[in-house]
């Protein structure tokens, strides 16, 4: 029995991504771990099957933004370590611990409060909350950024049996341009920071900096772990990245439809909503079936363009809620042909890049618009082993 019911999928190639796990592995020095950043739903790729993959081609632990995330991981049986990287509610804490869910603290109350919340869950497990440290050295969004703020974090970390210092991180804003004077005083204020916790006795726990783009070009800042999220997709955090080619990365996510309907204009007439495209005489307009409910951007209207029998061919009219149109050669379309939006056709290939750069974003975007309304293929050794459409189950 067909396991969706619609012409329009999403195929992730696992092969990828255990090569793009590979290709860091390849290029960080040999103690330095890569955990899988797969929030977002896998920056809307799979979660769980990109986690799993990746832990199985090398990756040491996942990371995602918030619990609700990990408990999805959890839930499908995945046992790596994982870290919350963003903020988590007190009130969930308790969830978190019974899951075993590594949590980020950067304030000190929050610790001291969270501890007092699962003192009796920590009677019965006896193994302690584990907490990682952020700190913010230039991003301005979350973390401590002084050195009292921190020894005040660190100091209550172990001022309660229940909490484990297990990490240090920080995150930076700027890794991925050609001007490294941000990134680099992010990372010398990190090492201050680092240097004065030892100054006062502290024996690190795991230390964590880099993303994709400081992996890529400052592989020797890997610490004990990486968090390689954009990478472990094929993709490239800038397009000045993409251009140095200092690693081959293979990106992971195509999408498909087919075409839905042919017709061809005997007499001018306007396509979509507004009217905004006037098909002439003689041209062959066909419809498929995606739109912007899908996370296929509205703003790809009048100007994307999508492969049809291995040929860029142009989106006209408006993107509707559930339909495109595009304008194919004369006599060249067939009800049912399939067409790529994402992804490589023959020798084409339109890129995430390229469809962040028309809508005026980046392909970090692009990807996570992909919504559940979308079945996703899951292939490996050029097999369909998995089949994901949340909402035919
Ligand atoms: C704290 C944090 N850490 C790491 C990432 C992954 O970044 P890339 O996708 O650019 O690798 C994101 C993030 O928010």
């Amino acid at each position: 029995m067909k396991p969706f019911f619609r012409d329009t999928w999403v195929e992730i190639d696992l092969d990828a991504i255990r090569a793009n796990v590979q290709a860091f592995r390849r290029h960080l020095p040999g103690q330095t771990e890569i955990m899988a950043v797969v929030k977002a739903d896998g920056y809307g790729h799979g979660s769980v099957q990109v986690g799993r993959e990746a832990l199985q081609s090398g990756a040491n632990s996942l990371a995602v933004a918030m619990l609700d995330e990990a408990l999805v991981l959890r839930k499908a049986g995945i046992t790596a370590p994982i870290l919350v990287l963003g903020y988590t509610p007190l009130d969930s804490v308790a969830q978190a611990y019974e899951w075993d869910i590594a949590l980020t603290a950067y304030h000190a109350e929050w610790v001291h409060q969270a501890a007092r919340l699962v003192a009796e869950q920590f009677r019965q497990k006896e193994t302690p909350l584990a907490i990682h440290v952020k700190v913010d050295t230039g991003m301005g969004r979350i973390g401590v950024q002084t050195e009292a703020e921190l020894d005040e974090l660190v100091a209550a970390l172990h001022q309660s049996p229940v909490m484990q210092w297990s990490g240090i991180f920080t995150h930076f804003a700027c890794a991925d341009e050609e001007d490294t004077a941000h990134v680099r005083k992010q990372h010398e204020r990190f090492q201050a920071l680092l240097e004065g916790l030892r100054q006062n006795g502290y024996v690190l726990p795991k230390v964590h900096c880099c993303n994709t783009a400081a992996a890529m070009v400052f592989p020797e800042w890997g610490y004990d772990s990486i968090r390689l999220g954009i990478g472990l997709y094929g993709l490239y955090p800038s397009m000045y990245l993409k251009q140095r080619e200092q690693i081959m990365l293979t990106p992971a996510l195509t999408l498909k439809t087919k075409i839905s309907h042919v017709k061809t204009a005997n007499s001018p007439f306007t396509v979509s909503y507004g009217a905004t495209y006037q098909a002439q005489a003689g041209e062959q307009i066909a419809t498929l079936p995606i739109g912007y409910a899908d996370g296929f951007s509205r703003l790809q209207s009048n100007r994307g363009v999508v492969l049809h029998h291995g040929r860029r061919v142009p989106i006209v009219g408006r993107v509707c809620m559930d339909q495109t149109m595009v304008s194919v050669p004369r006599g060249d379309a067939e009800v049912g042909d399939e067409v790529v939006l994402y992804g490589r056709q023959g020798q084409e290939e339109i890129s995430l890049d390229e469809v962040a750069s028309l809508m005026g974003t980046i392909n970090y975007e692009v990807s996570c618009l992909l919504n559940h309304r979308l079945p996703r293929l899951y292939v490996k050794d050029g097999q369909v082993v998995e089949v994901a459409h949340s909402i035919s189950k």
